[in-house]
Parts: C-alpha cells; structure tokens; sequence
C-alpha cells in the first residue's frame, strides 16, 4: 500500500462583515452566521447541490444544542444533504485547524474538497445554572404525575439555586482574562504604551483602504445591513487611542492595554473552500494559492510562560522542516488579538536569549520587514469572533498570494489555553 501525499489548494473564502456584539447580529447565532457564509460559498462557487468530502465549522462560545453546528448549517446551505460535517473547538484556532483538517484529508486522498470555517457570538452566550438546579429540572422531567413533579421541584429547593453563570474570557487554570495575561507579557517584553496604539492605529488604516480599493468585494458578503466591519474605525488618531484608559491593569497606572488596542468583543463567520487540483480543474476553478503546512504548539503558561507566546514554538519548528527562515515570506498574517500579543511576538524572535534558550536556535530567529506585516489590516480593526478568525485569514492570505502572482505567507494564531496554531500559504 502506497500513499502519495497530493497539494491542497485554497480556492476563495468569504465572511460575513465582522461587528461589535449585541449589534447587528445580537439575535442571529452561529447558526445562522455559519449559514450565510456557508451559503455564500455555495453561491460563489456554484456548489449547489455539491456533495463535498467534509465540512468543518466550530464556534467557541455555543449552546449546547449547537454540538453539530457544521452539518445542521451545511443542510441549510445548498451543498447536498450527503455532505458530512465535524463540528471543532480550538479556541481561537478553531477555523485555521479546520483548514488543517480539511488540508489533511485533501493531501491523503481522503476527500476531494471540503470547507473550513468558523462562527461566533458574544451577543448570545450560554449561561449555565447551578447543579443543584439542573439536578432538579431532570428529576422534574423523570418525575411520572403532576403531583411528583411539583413535589420534587419545590422540595428544599433555595433561591441560590437561580445563580446564573456566564461563560468569560477567563483562564480557568489561572484565573486571569486574556487581558490580564497580555498586560503580563507586555510588562515582561517592554511593550510600550505608544507602540501598541501605532499598531492598531495602522490596523485601522491599512483596513480602511483595503476596502476603499475594492479588496474585500469577494472576500465580504453582506449581512442584516452591515457592508464593512462594525470596529473599523479609519478616522481613529494616536491622540484618540492615547486618551483611551488602560481596559485590565486599571488601578497600578502601568496597564498598557486598552479598549483601542485589544480586540472588541465580537460577532462574526468565516469560510474556505479547499480542494485537490484535479477536483479544482474539473470543475473550472482556480486555486488561488497552496496550503502548504502547519504547525501547532504549546506553552507552559501555568508555570510562568506567557499564555498567547506559543506561535513563536510552532513557527520556528514548521520552517525548520522546510529549511526556511523567518525572512523567507512575501505576507505575515499574525492575528491581532492584542497589539502587545504581536509585539511580543516579534520581539522574541529577535532576541538571543529567548531563541537560544526557549527556541534552541543556534542565532535569532529575526526581525520581519514591518511593511510585509497584516498588510489590509487584522483583528484590531476588523474584530476578533474567535473561531471565525483562521478563515478569514486564509481566504485574505489567498488572495493576496493570487494578486502577487507568486509568493509565500505565513500565518500565526495565538489561542487560549497557551496554544498556538500557524500555516504556510504559497503560490508559483
Ligand atoms: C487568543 C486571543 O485572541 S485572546 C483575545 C480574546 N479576546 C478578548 O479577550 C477580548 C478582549 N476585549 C475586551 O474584553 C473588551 O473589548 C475590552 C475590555 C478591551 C473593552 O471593552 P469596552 O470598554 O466595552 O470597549 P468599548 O468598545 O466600549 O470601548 C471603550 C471606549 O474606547 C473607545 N475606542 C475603542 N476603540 C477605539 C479606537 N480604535 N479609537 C478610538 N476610540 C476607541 C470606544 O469608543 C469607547 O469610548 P466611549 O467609552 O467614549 O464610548
């Protein structure tokens, strides 16, 4: 038995207009955002009725009713209904590993095509109650005649009971927000203030003219009225990010991190569709760039490593397989969660210390040409709904690699839980 490993080739995403939550998708879900991309591409690629190898969809923050949010989206989205679906979870990595998994399955003869993607909410969070109460509410259900019902439900039942919990953006391991954890890294990376707000200042901008110049017409499909992304705000100024105050360190008067450069809270979806070049060709579709490689790493947060460094792991160890090096990309795509999170970044891969004694690089990993960095902007202008992040990026990537011609880009994403997932896309 042989296997001979085939190139996966990126054909075209699109999203839905990222927004700030509890606006103009407060009363969709990932349901319905996870529809419309997913019917979006369908449209765009003419997949009607299309039976796809896989699609891979996940959100982050979902009811629990939503276990099967992949396949219960792709049946109301015009691919046909034997077209299987695997619903994931990696945290903000969520749609980028879903193009590793799709990619994997195209390399290995698996599958033809599939679609990656990615939906979240922050607008409509589930919220759990006690267990004492959800004990109750079974036994009620268990419970044969009205009257044992009403016994079981009133029995020494208390009011604390009621207690809600809302889900957040906490480290259950440390307690701490993600905020709270990047403020951390600032501090022991020297991330200032001023550079943290020229990044998202340039988010803003870069953002605002890619629009301007027609780069997202396919990329962004129109959704409940909105035509660009609710948090780009092109007429933002260093004096207007300055004035902002600090958003987690609040009382020390060093917190550096802020409403302006941190990520808003989000609602968004994103898709990709992935295939084979033969299943490409065959249906007349061009393959914008390859999906080369990945890598996913981990870091020891818990015990004094900084929660969103892993990439600066993953990165290094995918090029080394490639015997490429950090200089060796036309794009990087390094998601925006903070400004100090890509700062933070940057600076470890040049400093010696922490390549020789983390990395276990013989010199620095290096220093990036800053023009070549999130060139049409990234989450700080165009939001942050976690799972949907990988996707958008992939199809931005794609298409930037399609406009140059030729070319390589590298895509980093820090997740929760001290993850980090990251890619190679190129195109000769
Ligand atoms: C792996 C990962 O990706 S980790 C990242 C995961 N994501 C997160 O953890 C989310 C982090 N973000 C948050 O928790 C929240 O967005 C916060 C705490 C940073 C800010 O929350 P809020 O205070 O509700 O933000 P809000 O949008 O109201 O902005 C606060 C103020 O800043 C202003 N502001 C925000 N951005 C800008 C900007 N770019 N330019 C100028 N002003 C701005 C707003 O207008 C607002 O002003 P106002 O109070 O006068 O109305």
């Amino acid at each position: 038995m042989e296997n001979t490993l085939q190139r996966v080739g990126v054909i075209g995403g699109v999203r839905i207009p990222f927004c700030r939550n509890n606006t103009a998708y407060a009363d969709v879900g990932n349901f319905g955002m996870s529809v419309k991309v997913l019917g979006a591409l369908v449209e765009r690629f003419g997949l009607h009725g299309v039976e796809l190898g896989e699609v891979a969809m996940g959100a982050v923050i979902k009811h629990s009713s939503e276990w099967n949010l992949a396949r219960e989206a792709l049946l109301s989205s015009g691919l046909a209904p034997t077209t299987p679906g695997i619903t994931t979870a990696r945290a903000c990595g969520t749609s980028l590993d879903n193009a590793i998994i799709i990619a994997n399955k195209i390399a290995t003869g698996q599958i033809e095509a599939g679609i990656a993607g990615g939906s979240d909410t922050t607008s409509d969070v589930p919220i759990v109650y006690s267990q004492r109460l959800r004990k109750r509410l079974l036994a009620v259900n268990r419970a044969k005649t009205p009257m044992e019902k009403l016994k079981t439900a009133v029995r020494g039942f208390s009011l604390s009971e009621l207690k809600p919990s809302f889900p957040g953006v906490a480290e259950p391991r440390t307690g701490m927000s993600m905020g709270d954890h990047c403020e951390k890294m600032a501090k022991e990376w020297h991330i200032g203030r001023q550079e943290q707000d020229r990044l998202a200042l340039e988010s803003h901008h870069k953002l605002g003219t890619a629009y301007e110049t027609g780069f997202f017409e396919d990329l962004v499909v129109p959704f409940r009225g909105l035509k660009r992304d609710g948090f780009l705000r092109p007429d933002t100024t260093m004096e207007k990010l300055a004035a902002l105050k600090p958003a987690f360190d609040k009382s020390s008067g060093l917190g550096t991190l802020t409403a302006g450069n941190s990520t808003g809270l989000s609602d968004g979806a994103a898709a990709v569709l992935l295939a084979s070049e033969a299943w490409a060709a065959k249906r007349g579709l061009k393959i914008q760039a390859w999906l080369r490689d990945a890598e996913v790493a981990a870091v020891d947060f818990v015990h004094g490593e900084g929660l969103l460094m892993a990439p600066t792991v993953a990165v290094p160890r995918m090029l080394a397989r490639h015997g490429l090096t950090l200089q060796d990309f036309d794009f990087y795509e390094i998601h925006e969660a903070f400004a100090a999170q890509v700062l933070c970044t940057l600076r470890a891969w040049e400093s010696a210390d922490y390549c020789k004694n983390r990395l276990g690089l013989d010199a620095p990993f290096g220093s990036i040409d800053p023009a070549r960095l999130n060139v049409h902007g990234s989450s700080l202008a165009v939001g942050h709904p976690f799972a949907a992040t990988g996707a958008r990026i992939v199809a931005t990537l794609a298409k930037l690699l399609e406009q140059k011609g030729s070319g390589r880009g590298l895509i980093s994403i820090c997740t929760a839980g001290g993850m980090g997932v990251t890619a190679i896309l190129e195109r000769n």
